[in-house]
């Protein structure tokens, strides 16, 4: 169970923005702070990704294409990222967030909120990314953002719609820190909607994102709309079940950051994800993916922290593990798949305890999965 949250003081209104993590996402976010009125300043990794921006106002690394208003301050030094910061919202991969509350723990003033826009669960310790930064920066109010949204689309400016949860929105939500961050950064076209359920919408951004690489797996070994459908729908009883055994809520599951985000994840090639696993079943290598461009594929970083998550709390996740087996155990796709597909029928629901074996007589080689 992931702790509850205690109160903490945040400032307001929220205005200004420190944004840690200048890849794709951390630059569509700042963009999206500043035309919300935000001051913003974008804390970048890379060099070259701070002089980008400095001399071109673009982020020609990791999201090229999109202007970044001039109210956005890149910086390269972390503590003078965060120096006048209201709100900070951490942007870098799951698996490097706690390193990075690390290096954060002595430049933050106690009233600064912290905003988790990353989407994994820690591997070495099995924790979900609320858990990792409460843990470092315990003093801090926290929030997680979430939902359906890529990056591109974000930062042209398109309609999106996004769920921002806060543990203080259950009992005062006019006041919580997911409606003052909805104030600061929500405009007309990226919508925050609130919710208490800190558990619940983590869940959904981890566990999203393995689904996709299935779906993409599926895309790539030529199987149509059924195939999906069937992934997405048993993927999200998966990502429920988890859910549920976590603490979150199930409307959650049937919101932006459950339902919402696995379809657009596991139904559109903008998805790294989708096209990862796309590429595994096709046997193409990283680069050939994306083309040499440094992206990060949480869903490859997440299977095994998921999927061992998932085992500790005895909730069967076959999806995820056939996934599991053919990131981390090198287990054939092929085999994978019929593993998969020989599974004996059950109950729709898992409340129904009904297992019905295959007969193994009728498997014929045309029902067996044909790959190229
Ligand atoms: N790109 C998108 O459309 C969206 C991404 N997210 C999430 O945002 C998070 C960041 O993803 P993107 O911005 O897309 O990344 P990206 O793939 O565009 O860029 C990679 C990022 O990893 C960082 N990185 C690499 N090594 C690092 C290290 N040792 N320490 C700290 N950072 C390091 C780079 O600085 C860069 O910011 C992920 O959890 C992702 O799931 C969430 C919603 C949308
Ligand atoms: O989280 C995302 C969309 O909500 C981005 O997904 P990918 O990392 O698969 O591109």
């Amino acid at each position: 169970m992931i702790q509850q949250l205690a109160p903490a003081r945040f400032q307001i209104p929220i205005k200004n923005v420190a944004v840690v993590g200048g890849g794709a996402w951390g630059t569509a976010l700042a963009i999206t702070a500043a035309r919300a009125g935000c001051n913003v300043s974008l804390w970048a990794r890379e060099p070259e990704v701070v002089e980008s921006i400095r001399s071109r106002r673009q982020n020609d690394i990791f999201l090229p294409g999109y202007d970044i208003p001039e109210v956005v301050r890149p910086e390269e030094n972390l503590a003078a990222a965060v120096k006048d910061a209201d709100a900070v919202l951490l942007v870098v991969p799951s698996q490097f967030l706690r390193a990075t509350c690390q290096a954060l723990e002595t430049c933050l003033a106690p009233h600064v909120a912290l905003v988790i826009c990353s989407k994994g669960i820690e591997r070495s310790n099995g924790l979900l990314l609320a858990a990792v930064v409460e843990e470092v920066l315990p003093s801090h109010a926290l929030a997680v953002l979430s939902g359906p949204t890529f990056a591109d689309e974000v930062a042209a400016g398109q309609p999106t719609a996004v769920t921002i949860a806060s543990p203080d929105a259950a009992s005062r939500p006019e006041h919580s820190l997911a409606a003052a961050l909805a104030r600061a950064i929500g405009t007309a076209t990226f919508r925050p909607y609130i919710s208490d359920d800190v558990a619940g919408v983590e869940v959904g951004g981890a566990v999203k994102n393995v689904l996709a690489i299935a779906s993409g797996i599926a895309t790539g070994l030529g199987f149509g709309s059924n195939a999906r459908a069937a992934i997405i729908t048993r993927g999200l009883d998966e990502l429920k079940t988890l859910s549920e055994a976590l603490g979150g809520r199930r409307d959650t599951v049937t919101g932006l950051a459950g339902i919402g985000d696995l379809t657009l994840t596991c139904s559109s090639e903008q998805s790294r994800n989708m096209r990862y696993g796309m590429g595994l079943a096709q046997d193409k290598s990283d680069a050939e993916i994306f083309g040499g461009r440094p992206v990060v594929v949480e869903g490859a970083e997440n299977a095994v922290s998921v999927t061992d998550l998932a085992r500790r709390l005895n909730v069967d996740m076959p999806i995820c593990e056939a996934v599991r087996a053919i990131i981390a155990d090198g287990k054939p796709i092929k085999d994978a798949m019929n593993e998969l597909l020989s599974r004996p029928f059950r109950g729709e629901q898992r409340s129904v305890a009904l297992v019905i074996p295959q007969r193994p007589i009728n498997q014929t080689a045309e029902q067996e999965v044909q790959l190229a």
